[in-house]
């Protein structure tokens, strides 16, 4: 059994993929649809594309292109894997893409299944809920692309899809797999294409991987994939799974460009322990270039210590507003995004191998830098974060969503793991 996962985005492909690896699946993660029938033998390929939040006809064309070529691949069973907060808008991006994937697989029902509930992420009758709000109480109300300002995921999913949603509920999951295939097939009679499943816990998604495990198509966050996974892993698997993945490399750079909460908390932790040094906004509009040889000077200078150096624009919601109103939003952003861009080739150049970074759009942009268009999936330091270790060059790469990962997680990246 080979499993095909297309993902809508970067860190959120590498979420999923460590949840496989974790659970026991050979995976290798391309950045993008790789452009030739590169073979590989993993159980798992996930395939990154950059469709939550682009025009819904693109995502649906790019989702049905990852398709075709993972099929070509032997792929039988696919996972359409979205943010575990739903990100989408009523326009799509999720609606859309589940549409076209049950069409092209000639398949009349999927389950819709966002939680991760070791990242708090719960289902509850069909409420999505991040920690003990729910989705529209939670930060997700604001976010700038896609704000999520109602949690039933029902309703979120019926106006943005053209088909008709159920749910199953938790008292049906606690009576085992067989009990949600019997539901399931209900819901099919009833002429309902989406399944929204509770999960309040780890077992939910164990019990649902058991039930789900011959569907071709599912779609929801990472955590159904340990569900599934520990379904197709063998022992010999498990022991391979995170072999190939290992960190290696000798000199290491922490980068971070996200402003969430949790990044705030981990540069403000590591720069207790660390070199660190705060990337100026108006360094970046004046000169990208330039600037980014002084950092990689100052880098260079400050790594002879235990703990790599921190370059960082993490700033918190007030200096970030201050900063968007003298520089605009989309200027100050990209800006940032060019500097990232310019230190992380500068580094390559001088020998840099391990870079850990945190922001899903940071992690795409130093991953197009370094030239990584496919990876083995390594051991994980934070849940859905994983060490990666690209198939053609000798570079290890941590890339973490903003909201992922504990405060000091900077530093046990470093000091957890063996670098072989
Ligand atoms: N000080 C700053 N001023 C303006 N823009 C910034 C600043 N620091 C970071 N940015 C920009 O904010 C954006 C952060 O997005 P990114 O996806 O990297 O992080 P995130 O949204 O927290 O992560 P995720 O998408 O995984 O949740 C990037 O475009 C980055 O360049
Ligand atoms: O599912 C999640 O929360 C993450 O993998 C993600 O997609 C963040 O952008």
């Amino acid at each position: 059994m080979r499993l095909g996962v297309i993902a809508d985005d970067f860190t959120g492909a590498t979420d999923i993929a460590s949840f496989l690896v974790q659970n026991g699946l050979t995976t290798i993660q391309f950045n993008g649809i790789p452009a030739s029938e590169e073979m590989t033998k993993a159980q798992a390929i996930v395939i990154s594309l950059k469709s939550r939040s682009c025009p819904a006809d693109q995502a649906v064309a790019q989702s049905l292109a990852a398709l075709a070529w993972l099929q070509k691949q032997g792929c039988e069973r696919f996972y359409f894997k979205y943010c575990s907060t739903f990100d989408s808008t009523a326009q799509g991006n999720i609606g859309p893409v589940t549409d076209a994937l049950l069409n092209a697989l000639g398949e009349a029902q999927t389950v819709i299944c966002p939680a991760l509930p070791v990242n708090g992420r719960t289902v509850y009758q069909g409420y999505l809920f991040v920690g003990d709000q729910l989705l529209s109480d939670s930060g997700m109300r604001h976010h700038p692309v896609t704000p999520m300002q109602d949690s039933n995921l029902m309703r979120l999913m019926t106006s943005q899809a053209t088909g008709k949603a159920g749910l199953i509920a938790a008292a049906q999951i606690d009576q085992g797999a067989e009990s949600v295939r019997q539901a399931l097939d209900q819901l099919a009679e009833q002429g309902i294409n989406y399944v929204v499943t509770d999960t309040l816990h780890q077992g939910h998604l164990l019990t649902l991987g058991e039930a789900l495990s011959d569907r071709r198509l599912v779609t929801g966050g990472s955590g159904l994939a340990i569900g599934l996974a520990r379904q197709w892993a063998t022992a010999e698997t498990d022991a391979e799974a995170e072999k190939a993945g290992r960190p290696h490399g000798d000199r290491a750079v922490v980068l971070s460009g996200s402003c969430s909460q949790m990044t705030n908390r981990q540069v403000a932790a590591y720069r207790q322990l660390a070199p660190a040094c705060e990337i100026e906004i108006e360094h970046c509009l004046e000169d990208a270039e330039g600037y980014a040889r002084q950092l990689c000077d100052w880098v260079e200078a400050n790594s002879h210590q235990t703990l790599a150096p921190l370059l960082y624009a993490t700033a918190d919601a007030q200096q970030l507003q201050v900063i968007q109103q003298r520089y605009g939003a989309q200027r100050s952003s990209e800006a940032v995004e060019q500097l990232f861009a310019a230190v992380t080739r500068e580094l390559k150049g001088r020998g840099w191998q391990r870079f850990i970074v945190a922001g899903g759009e940071t992690s795409g942009v130093v991953a197009q830098s370094l030239g990584v268009t496919a990876f083995h999936i390594g051991p994980t330091i934070s849940p859905g974060v994983p060490w990666v270790r690209d198939i053609h060059q000798p570079l290890s790469l941590a890339l973490k969503s903003g909201n992922f990962g504990d405060e000091d997680f900077f530093r046990r990246a470093q000091t957890e793991f063996t670098y072989v």
